[in-house]
Parts: structure tokens; sequence; C-alpha cells
């Protein structure tokens, strides 16, 4: 049995988690109308980094006020946090930093936490630019990149670059280099400037 990694979801209703979770799953988008999640949920995928599987779980939570008790109970229990906001909604941006606050007042200290704009892909409606999630990312020290769930732009790295950090940091020499999520994400990422989406 390859070794399990708790990654949560979080961020405002309707930034695209669940979205987010089926396509890395699934390969698919779940269009139309838009259900919001009850609580929370989980799926399982493996993973394999650098030639050794990893096995995450990974909980999508309900970005709703009304069951933010009920998913504080399992940020305790997270290796791995992505963060989401979505670029056409400044309010789900705005609220990133009360997201932050909640992360360091129920994660673990040394959770791994990545920042993602989401729904790159519509960009007629964008009003949350690149540069300022690249911005806010600096100021908190997480690594940033813009992401489709419905085109899958950038989703399969988000989890592979957390379950890479995690594997780098279990085996990690103190004399060693370390590894550079940062610089792992930016040589890999695509940006959503470079391409015309459908
Ligand atoms: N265009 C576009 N739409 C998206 C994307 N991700 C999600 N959506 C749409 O956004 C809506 C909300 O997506 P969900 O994944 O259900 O949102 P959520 O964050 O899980 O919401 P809660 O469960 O309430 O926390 C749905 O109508 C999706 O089809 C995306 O990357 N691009």
């Amino acid at each position: 049995m390859p070794p399990t990694t708790r990654v949560m979801l979080l961020g405002d209703s309707g930034v695209g988690k669940t979205c987010f979770l089926v396509q890395f799953k699934d390969g698919a988008f779940l269009s139309g109308t838009f259900i919001a999640t009850v609580g929370i949920d989980f799926r399982n995928k493996v993973v394999t980094v650098d030639d050794v599987k990893v096995k995450l779980q990974i909980w999508d939570t309900a970005g709703q006020e009304r069951f933010r008790s009920v998913t504080h109970a399992y940020y305790r229990d997270a290796q791995a946090l992505l963060l989401l906001y979505d670029i056409t909604s400044k309010m789900s941006f705005d609220n990133i930093r009360a997201w932050l606050s909640e992360i360091h007042e129920y994660a673990q200290k040394d959770v791994v936490i990545m920042l993602l704009g989401n729904k790159a892909d519509v960009s007629s409606e964008r009003v949350v630019r690149t540069e300022d999630g690249e911005t806010l990312a600096r100021e908190y020290g997480v690594p940033f990149m813009e992401t489709s769930a419905k085109t899958g732009m950038n989703v399969e790295l988000a989890f592979l670059a957390i379950a890479k950090e995690l594997k780098e940091r279990a085996v990690q020499q103190l004399d060693e280099p370390r590894f550079q999520i940062h610089d792992y994400i930016e040589s890999q990422k695509k940006k959503s400037s470079c391409c015309a989406f459908i």
C-alpha cells in the first residue's frame, strides 16, 4: 500500500473546488447547474512521484460559511492545502486573507499551501489580474498558479507539485539543498496568457 497524503481543497463557495477534484480524478468537467458541496467529501487517487507511488486522499470542503465548523475539524489532518479563488470573482480573491488566517489557526504548522487562481479559461470575465495573485502569494510565501478545472490547465501539476514537495521533505537529508517547489512549478506550469481557450 502506498503511503497516504491528505490534501484539502479550500476556498469560497463556487470557486470550483469540486470541479477541480473531478477534473483531476476523472479528467472530466462538471458543467451545468452548480451543486454546492454539503459538508465534506473525499476521493483517492494514486500518483507516481519520481517512480514512487503516493496515495492522495483529497478532501473537498464546502465553501459556504455555514459548514465552516464542520470543515475546521479536518484541517489538522491535512498535510497539504490547495486554496482556490476564482479569477472572475474579486470577492473570492479578497477572502483569501481570511482563509489564510483560518489555516493559520486550525492547520498544522508545517502544512504545504498552494494558492490557485481558478477559471483561467474565462478570460473575458477576468477581474483578478495574474500579478495580483502572484503578489499575494509572494506576501505569504506560498507557490501560486492559475488553473482551469474546465480545460484541465495546471490541475495535475498542482497535485503533483504538492506530492513532490511532501516526498522531498520526507527523504531530505539535512546537508542537501532543499527541493524548491516554486522553481518546480515555474518550470512546469502553463501560463494562461500563452494559450487561447475554447
Ligand atoms: N469556466 C469555468 N467554470 C468553472 C471552473 N471550475 C468550476 N466552474 C464552474 O463553477 C461552478 C462552481 O463549481 P464547484 O466546483 O461546484 O464549486 P465549489 O468551489 O466546489 O463550491 P462549494 O461546493 O459550494 O464550495 C460550477 O458551475 C462549475 O461548472 C473552471 O475552471 N472554469
